[in-house]
């Protein structure tokens, strides 16, 4: 799960795992969280989106499924392992919506993640000059990706609106493979 800072990467991962809103400060480095939703174990790794951070971003494309923890490495060696990509976007900041994008597209191009599919949250849909889902996916170009599947999902990471969205249609594609 990727992102600038301050997009609520780290209020989302606790939602999940919580189903509340956390106290959060900005992350340094990552989180790893297991969530279990329909059967399907989500390893979630939330970095850290601050620019000094994001170079770091690649560390984590490669074996994501390995975690710290041996027994998820086991789970990870008995079951189908899938990676996705989960990327955030505070939908009030317009004027760093460039920056993500080319974040974005950088990504799409690794060679670590070349089928990885993409989720994308277009998150603070309760603030009130928040950009629309269709906005966001608009002004990223989303339409031209080619190479990976994609969705992009509005959310309130406060509430938990739209998130479970999200993870549904990561569902579905689990099915398709
Ligand atoms: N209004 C509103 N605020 C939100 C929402 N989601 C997160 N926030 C707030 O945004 C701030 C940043 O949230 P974080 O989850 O720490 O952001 P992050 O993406 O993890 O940031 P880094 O760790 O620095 O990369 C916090 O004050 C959150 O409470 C939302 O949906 N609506
Ligand atoms: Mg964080």
């Amino acid at each position: 799960m990727v992102g600038l800072d301050n997009a609520g990467k780290t209020t989302i991962l606790y939602q999940f795992l919580m189903n509340e809103v956390v106290h959060t400060s900005p992350t340094i480095g990552s989180n790893v969280e297991e969530i279990v939703w329909k059967n399907i174990h989500f390893l979630v790794w939330d970095l850290g989106g601050q620019q000094s951070l994001r170079a770091a971003w690649s560390t984590y494309y490669t074996n994501t499924e390995v975690s710290p923890v041996g027994r998820r490495q086991d789970i990870a060696a008995s079951c189908h392992v899938l990676h996705f990509i989960i990327m955030v976007i505070d939908s009030t900041d317009r004027e760093r919506l460039a920056v993500t994008r080319e974040e974005l597209y950088k990504m799409l191009q690794h060679e670590d993640l070349t089928k990885a599919s993409l989720l994308v949250y277009a998150n603070k849909q309760d603030l009130k000059d928040s950009m629309s889902a269709a906005e966001i996916s608009k002004q990223l170009d989303l339409t031209s990706i080619k190479n990976h599947q994609w969705h992009i999902q509005s959310c309130c990471a406060l509430t938990g609106e739209g998130l479970y969205q999200g993870l549904e249609w990561i569902a579905q594609r689990i099915k398709k493979k």
